[in-house]
């Protein structure tokens, strides 16, 4: 008999018609339990109840997993995940998509120290976090920059749009479709998808941003 997150974990991964092997979804409850062990000591994240952080964490960071692929294909691809706090979403990127080369970065070393220490332990080798300031970082420009919970549409295509390509996409996690941050962007961002959501277990509107630089 499965333990009740493995079988909570398959049954939201069936929901949301994601395939992922018995090794990366090891790799998520390890990262959960990895999670629930290093918030004892520090404040990685408020939501502390073992099936409110499958739900709330993992679940609405796989439910951007069959957009981003739908959009990068099977190429390798870069991708910079903004303000990660304990790694959300970009550990669970780097877990269920490992063609990409996920860089996480935030400001407070506790957290970037804790992704790096997850990517040590699960062996994520596409994985690596920065303790900076996203504005002022070091970083090869990336196909996709995205977010979750970090700020405004303006701020974050604004203090990130020297770290993507010409041909790269942001790609902004956000609640109910954000009218007033779309239209408060400049002209030289262009909105071209918003895409809904649907995060198995959770009563809450969840939408994808998709934008990109206009020439
Ligand atoms: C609300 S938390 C979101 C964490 C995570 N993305 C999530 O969804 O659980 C926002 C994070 O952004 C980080 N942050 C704020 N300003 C930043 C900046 N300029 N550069 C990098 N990280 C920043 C904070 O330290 C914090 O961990």
């Amino acid at each position: 008999m499965q333990p009740p997150e493995s079988q909570a974990l398959a049954a939201g991964l069936a929901a949301l018609n994601l395939s992922l092997d018995e090794g990366q979804q090891s790799a998520l409850l390890a990262y959960l339990a990895l999670i629930g062990k290093w918030n004892k000591v520090y404040n990685l994240t408020a939501v502390r109840d073992p099936a409110e952080m499958l739900t709330l964490h993992l679940l609405d960071s796989l439910s951007v997993v069959d957009p981003l692929r739908r959009h990068v294909g099977d190429r390798p691809a870069r991708v910079l995940d903004v303000g990660s706090g304990a790694g959300l979403p970009g550990v669970v990127l780097a877990i269920a998509l490992p063609q990409l080369q996920v860089t996480c970065v935030d400001t407070v070393g506790k957290k970037a120290s804790f992704i790096q220490q997850v990517a040590s332990e699960l062996r994520l080798r596409n994985l690596s976090a920065q303790h900076a300031r996203v504005e002022s970082m070091k970083i090869e420009p990336v196909d996709v920059v995205t977010s979750r919970a970090f700020a405004s549409l303006v701020d974050f295509t604004n203090l990130t749009s020297q770290h993507l390509l010409p041909s790269g996409v942001w790609m902004a996690m956000k609640g109910k479709a954000p009218a007033d941050e779309t239209a408060a962007l400049p002209p030289s961002v262009d909105v071209f998808h918003v895409e809904q959501l649907v995060v198995p277990g959770l009563d809450a509107e969840r939408c994808l941003v998709w934008m990109r630089q206009r020439p």
